[in-house]
């Protein structure tokens, strides 16, 4: 706290502050109603204000000149009004609470120091001219997050550096205009400030931090130079945060260039997308696209596939151990997942020019019109120096050619005959009745058969006129009969514009069934272990029509590389949350789609639970060599903010290397081992413990269990113990709402709760090594309490845990 005489000036400034903004805001809001209103009348009424009128050359200028007045008018009072909407949003996000900073700088070589007040949206004094409130964004207001009292330096937009002294720093807490408190801070940014807010309860959306963002944060934040950024930070460690901040400042920043659609999120998942969409709006700043991975999959791959997602691909892996097969499949998932698979793709690709393509019959109704071989054929008869896709799309337009003739002599077979009898009356007239009509329009009909001819000779693309006169039977007669062949070769052509003649899935089935041209491919690295059981369980799933998930990426990537590439290159930033859950070959896979964008990567390695997980900042990490050492920066983010100290204290004694994480000092009670005999009292005590949480207050409670089947279990168990009001979250669950939740650890990634219960950490569930990261994953998820249950015995990942950080009940 503060000298009650600057406590007293403090109040007074404030009092200033608020007057000017009421003062604004008043006169911005009758303006921004007003120009809302005169645009929309002005659109209502834009076609009255035109004079149309076409009839001469002149009248047509004036016309148009009209047009493009009214045009010019229109769009002058939407721009003045977007602008003051903008003006009067930020003014009214400043009302509650204008500041929460200040830093006092002398700059060097001045004699005065300026007083620098730092909230979420900039406001200019009366004058116009000196700030009143600095946007946190500003370069001015960095040194408030990267320096304490002492020497300060900064860099202006021009790339001056600017150097003084900072004298004071100084944080506020202001709700609804009220001065609550007000400290001085010295090294890091308000400890108690940040107390305060991290000891609040959680709230069913991610809240915006700019008001105690952390050095370490602020580096992540305004980076500005670095092709990727590469955030391996423990769990809690506000990564997500950072990531939402820096795209706010990257929307501020480059206001005049970088729109809020050409920056990208992938999420987890979709329920994620709803738990971080108000942080953007919060601060002024449009929402970002969000996608999934798999959102992006399934729009390359289209709806012929049935894809696994990775929530069944993690269900199998969790639940299938010990099942013939398991081990196969991940090895094959971890191959799949690698920079050598992708390089074996590109090699078999090279090799496709030469030979190898595969490709599907044309059929009509079973019968082989142009056969994969005459494809192939004509494909490998081309250049072969022309590249693939190029040489794809040449033999298209050679198809459809070939079309075009097949359906001319189709025209006499007899199943059209037989169709034309079919050809019900209504359908004869109506399709002879809309032809002659098209060819009648606007003119007198007196001579049908001149018509008739014109109509035909268009459609065959020959002279009219020359012919001798026709009967008109016969005419309408070869008209339907074209008509018809037309409407049955409509797929066919269809399905070549698409490419859908090269057989995709036939050309990623050949890596898994010709071992020996498969080794040849992969050179000296070789195939992994298991290969023969991978081949099968590939086979065997592209028969059925489906996809594992690890072959989706791998198998998209190859459709490209011989249909030709397709790529974003209107996207300028890519953020990619949950890094550690993608794999190398998804990494390169991205970097391909946007060639023009900066990314991001915020991830941890300790949850990494998934079985093609990339570590994102070991030595020989794929990411490092994604733009190159020069292009790349990491930085590590060691301390964790979300749970007590006694929380992060466990949970950090389960991972190995887990001592370098560093808690926040915010107190509350150690986690708490519950051991029971059976399940039936294990769920009884889930329960009790529940109401006794909620009782207490914590609005945002989850049973966290291992997988969705575990979930549905526990669902069950516990309603049988009276709590049939508990919320499932599945994987199809896309809003996120406060209340108390039974959610599998993989579906829980990147949310926080109140307080988190365990469902089962008995070593049934718990037992294998391979389960560790997903245990801490699920335990990281707690923000004031951890209850862990088990009947029996312990799980094993208990083991290397002193019996000090917990308590036992
Ligand atoms: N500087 C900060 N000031 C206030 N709160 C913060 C700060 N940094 C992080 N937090 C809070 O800590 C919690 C965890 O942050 P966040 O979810 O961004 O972490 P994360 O690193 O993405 O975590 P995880 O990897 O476990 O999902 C959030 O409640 C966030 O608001």
């Amino acid at each position: 706290m503060v000298e009650e005489q600057e406590w007293v000036e403090e109040e007074r400034r404030l009092k200033r502050v608020e007057a000017l903004l009421q003062e604004r805001i008043g006169e911005l809001e009758p303006l921004v109603g007003g120009l809302r209103e005169q645009a929309s009348e002005l659109r209502k009424r834009f076609w009255e204000e035109v004079t149309v009128n076409a009839s001469t050359p002149e009248d047509f200028e004036e016309t148009f000149y009209s047009i493009r007045q009214q045009e010019a008018l229109l769009s002058e009072r939407e721009r003045s009004h977007q602008l003051r909407r903008r003006q009067w949003n930020s003014l009214k996000r400043l009302a509650p609470s204008p500041y929460f900073g200040r830093i006092d700088v002398q700059e060097a070589g001045q004699s005065g120091e300026e007083a620098i007040y730092i909230g979420v949206a900039s406001l200019l004094g009366t004058d116009e001219m000196s700030f009143l409130i600095y946007d946190w964004r500003t370069p001015v207001a960095g040194m408030y997050y990267d320096y304490s009292p002492g020497p300060c330096a900064y860099e202006t937009p021009g790339g001056e550096r600017i150097e003084g002294t900072m004298k004071r720093k100084r944080q506020y807490r202001i709700r609804d205009g009220r001065l609550l408190d007000v400290f001085d801070t010295g090294v890091t940014i308000g400890d108690e400030l940040l107390q305060q807010v991290l000891g609040q309860d959680a709230d069913n959306r991610m809240r915006s931090i700019v008001a105690t963002i952390q050095r370490e944060q602020n580096a992540i934040i305004r980076d500005d130079h670095s092709r990727l950024l590469v955030v391996q930070g423990a769990a809690g460690s506000g990564k997500t945060s950072a990531a939402l901040q820096r795209i706010a400042y990257l929307l501020y920043k480059h206001r005049d260039r970088l729109r809020a659609d050409q920056i990208v999120l992938f999420s987890p998942n979709p329920l994620f997308n709803s738990y971080v969409s108000t942080v953007l709006p919060e601060l002024g700043e449009e929402n970002m696209q969000q996608t999934t991975f798999q959102e992006y999959l399934e729009y390359g791959l289209g709806k012929q596939w049935r894809m696994e997602d990775p929530f069944d691909q993690m269900e199998y892996l969790l639940t299938a151990v010990g099942e013939p097969g398991h081990e196969a499949r991940l090895a094959g998932i971890r191959y799949k997942a690698s920079e050598a698979y992708l390089e074996a793709l590109q090699g078999y690709a090279d090799r496709l020019a030469a030979e190898g393509m595969c490709f599907l019959d044309l059929r009509l109704d079973g019968r082989v019109l142009i056969g994969a071989d005459e494809m192939a054929a004509r494909f490998y008869a081309g250049d072969a120096s022309v590249r693939l896709p190029n040489r794809i799309a040449l033999l298209r337009e050679w198809l459809l050619r070939r079309l075009r003739q097949l359906e001319r002599k189709e025209r006499e077979a007899s199943w059209v005959e037989e169709e034309l009898d079919y050809l019900d009356k209504d359908q004869y007239d109506a399709v002879s009745g809309e032809l002659l009509r098209k060819y009648r329009r606007d003119r007198p009909v007196f001579d049908f058969t001149t018509e008739y001819l014109e109509a035909y000779g268009e459609l065959e693309g020959t002279e009219q006129g020359e012919a001798e006169v026709f009967d008109f039977a016969e005419q309408e007669e070869e008209l339907l009969r074209k008509l018809i062949v037309h409407a049955k070769f409509k797929p066919l052509r269809r399905q070549v514009k698409r490419l859908a003649f090269v057989d995709a899935a036939g050309l990623y089935a050949r890596i898994f069934t010709e071992e020996t041209s498969y080794r040849t491919l992969t050179g000296a690295a070789g195939v992994p272990g298991h290969w023969p059981e991978i081949c099968a369980q590939t086979l065997e799933k592209l028969e059925q029509g489906g996809l594992f998930h690890e072959d989706a990426t791998p198998f998209l990537y190859l459709k490209e590389l011989v249909e030709g590439v397709r790529t974003n290159t209107e996207v300028r930033h890519l953020f990619v949350d949950e890094g550690q859950d993608y794999s190398a070959f998804q990494y390169r896979f991205l970097r391909r789609l946007f060639p023009r964008a900066r990314m991001t990567v915020l991830g941890d390695f300790g949850q990494a639970i998934f079985a093609q997980s990339t570590n994102l900042n070991e030595a020989d990490s794929p990411l490092l060599r994604l733009y190159g050492e020069a292009d790349t920066r990491i930085i590590e983010l060691l301390r964790s903010y979300r749970s007590t100290r006694e929380i992060v204290e466990f949970t950090r004694a389960l991972l190995p290397g887990g001592e370098g994480i560093i808690p926040f000092d915010r107190s509350g009670g150690k986690p708490c081992v519950v051991r029971r005999t059976g399940a039936g009292e294990r769920n009884a005590a889930i329960a009790a413990d529940l109401a006794a949480l909620e009782a207490a207050g914590f609005g945002s409670v989850a049973v966290i269990t291992k997988t969705a089947a575990e979930s549905r279990e526990a669902l069950e168990a516990l309603a049988n113990e009276g709590r049939e009001d508990l919320r499932l979250v599945t994987k199809e669950t896309l809003a996120f709402e406060k209340g108390t939740v039974v959610i599998p650890a993989y579906l829980a990634k990147g949310i926080e709760f109140d307080a988190v219960l365990i469902y089962n950490a008995s070593p049934a569930v718990y037992g294998r090594e391979s389960e560790r990261k997903l245990f801490y994953t699920a335990c990281t998820r707690a923000m004031h309490r951890l209850l862990l249950y088990m009947d029996g015995g312990w799980t094993p990942l208990l083991d290397g845990v002193s019996a000090e950080l917990y308590e036992s009940r």
